[in-house]
């Protein structure tokens, strides 16, 4: 399968990349960027200047107290999230995404690789340019031995998460952004070392989040060397233990992409990264420009490992294992055999005990999430999965899971989000231990995060420092 390097026609991209040829040659990542951050300094630079001052909503007393729901806060550039839509990525939909980026060259999937280059440059990659991406991840993916000693010294009942932050965090130790800030760099040169720094992590990703699940549940057996010509994720699945599960391999791969990016307000990426200012009174492009770990120039390990730990969380990354658990305590409870019936009674029972339903709701989404749907169909396409248990059981569920939460009334989102759907399948193909689940989620989400990451150095964003008041301010301040 040949694609070219496609100019992508919608949204912002069609305003910064206009200028740009439609067909790129053969480049580096480093160099495609390169040749995109002028055109983006310069429309950040024209945005503040003709529309500094243009208001983009009121912050109300209700957006303190409700997590900021809704509030047109943040600056992020790779992806926008439409609450009935869902996700694009540089304008281009989940099918637009499956049709135009570069598979593997045995596999039919999205890969990591061809995500990540979109993501960074807002330009669909060649094959070669692909390919050449995954070589050099692959060069790149061999984890220093004192994070190897570093993560065979942790308890192997310390949560898979929290090791993976440590081992990410562990890595700044050869932060080239670190180094280059310490010897005394000018600031239009960060984005060059954050880009080397994100790649690194990146590539040494698998490397690490493999170690911690062998060390964790295969204790003594000996990880595969990093294959030169694979790709990130078909490295990762031999890593893993998986190497030659091919349908594995193609739903990681998936999978991977899929979870790359989801707009900046995410708390994971939001914790990496930046945040437009939200102030009392309106929100001013020119004022907003503001970052959180990332924007206090923390280097891309240290901001990437806090992320983590906002992935961390049940009602965040860590949904998928609950979805997992919840679903087979609702087997070990029911039997085989489960009615619609049967299920509308354990959501109940679920609801009734004060407990949220994982896997569904969202804070931005009002429909099926599209990662959900894509996830079903790459199910629909392999009779296998369609006769597994716990799959036909997430099925079931979703039958019948959104009138029970219309009915209950509190969600705003009855919907399934990606973390119905994304275990159940890892859980068929034999990777039962769900408390590693958000591992993998993180692997993927370094793709967006780090994105951002680099364009926020790029871009040149100030420290991220929004005001905050107390009860009786906001009192105050609505009285006067
Ligand atoms: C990759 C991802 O991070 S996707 C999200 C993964 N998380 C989950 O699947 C966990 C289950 N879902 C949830 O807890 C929520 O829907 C969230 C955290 C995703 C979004 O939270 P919010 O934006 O606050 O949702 P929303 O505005 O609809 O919440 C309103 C009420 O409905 C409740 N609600 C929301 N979703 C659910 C649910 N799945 N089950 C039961 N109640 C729910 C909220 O807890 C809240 O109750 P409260 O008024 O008593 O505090
Ligand atoms: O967008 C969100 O708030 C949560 C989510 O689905 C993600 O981060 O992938």
């Amino acid at each position: 399968m040949f694609r070219r390097s496609v100019f992508i026609s919608k949204s912002s991209a069609r305003n910064v990349f206009a200028s740009q040829s439609r067909f790129a040659s053969t480049k580096t990542l480093r160099q495609a960027l390169e040749e995109v951050i002028p055109a983006k300094q310069a429309q950040l630079k024209a945005l503040k200047a003709e529309h500094g001052q243009a208001v983009l909503g009121d912050v109300k007393v209700e957006h303190l107290i409700g997590g900021m729901r809704g509030l047109k806060s943040m600056l992020w550039e790779a992806s926008v999230l439409d609450p009935l839509e869902g996700i694009r990525f540089h304008g281009m939909t989940i099918p637009d995404c499956q049709r135009e980026l570069p598979a593997a060259p045995e596999g039919k999937e999205i890969i990591a690789e061809s995500m990540l280059w979109l993501l960074l440059t807002g330009k669909v990659p060649t094959e070669a340019e692909t390919r050449q991406l995954s070589r050099e991840l692959a060069e790149k993916g061999e984890l220093p031995a004192y994070v190897e000693k570093l993560i065979d010294s942790l308890p192997t009942t310390l949560h898979p998460m929290t090791q993976l932050g440590m081992g990410v965090a562990a890595l700044n130790h050869d932060s080239a952004f670190a180094a280059a800030y310490e010897k005394g760099i000018k600031k239009s040169e960060y984005w060059t070392y954050a880009l080397e720094d994100s790649i690194n992590l990146i590539a040494r990703l698998p490397a690490l989040a493999a170690r911690i699940f062998r060390n964790v549940y295969n204790p003594g057996t000996p990880i595969a060397g990093i294959n030169k010509e694979l790709d990130l994720v078909g490295n990762y699945v031999n890593m893993l233990g998986y190497g030659g599960n091919h349908d594995l391999t193609e739903y990681l791969r998936l999978y991977i992409s899929l979870h790359g990016d989801h707009e900046g307000g995410n708390a994971s990426a939001h914790t990496a990264r930046e945040i437009l200012a939200s102030c009392m009174d309106v929100v001013q492009a020119n004022a907003c420009l503001k970052d959180l770990v990332g924007s206090t120039l923390s280097d891309p390990y240290l901001s990437y490992a806090a992320a983590l730990y906002a992935l961390a969380g049940p009602l965040h990354g860590l949904a998928n294992q609950e979805v997992l658990r919840w679903q087979l305590n609702m087997r070990k409870e029911l039997g085989d055999n489960i009615t619609h019936e049967h299920i509308k009674e354990f959501l109940w029972r679920t609801l009734k005990s004060g407990q949220v339903v994982p896997g569904y709701g969202h804070g931005v989404l009002r429909n099926p999430d599209p990662r959900f749907t894509a996830l079903q169909e790459f199910c629909d396409t392999r009779p296998e999965l369609l006769a597994d248990p716990i799959i036909q059981l997430v099925k079931k569920t979703y039958d019948v899971a959104p009138d029970v939460l219309k009915e209950h009334g509190k969600t705003k989102n009855p919907y399934p989000n990606v973390d119905a759907a994304s275990g159940c399948v890892l859980h068929h193909y034999g990777i039962t231990q769900f408390k590693y689940y958000t591992v993998i989620f993180g692997v993927s989400r370094a793709l967006g995060a780090l994105t951002q990451f680099v364009w926020s150095r790029a871009l040149g964003l100030p420290i991220e420092r929004p005001k905050s008041l107390s009860m009786d301010a906001i009192e105050k301040l609505v009285k006067a």
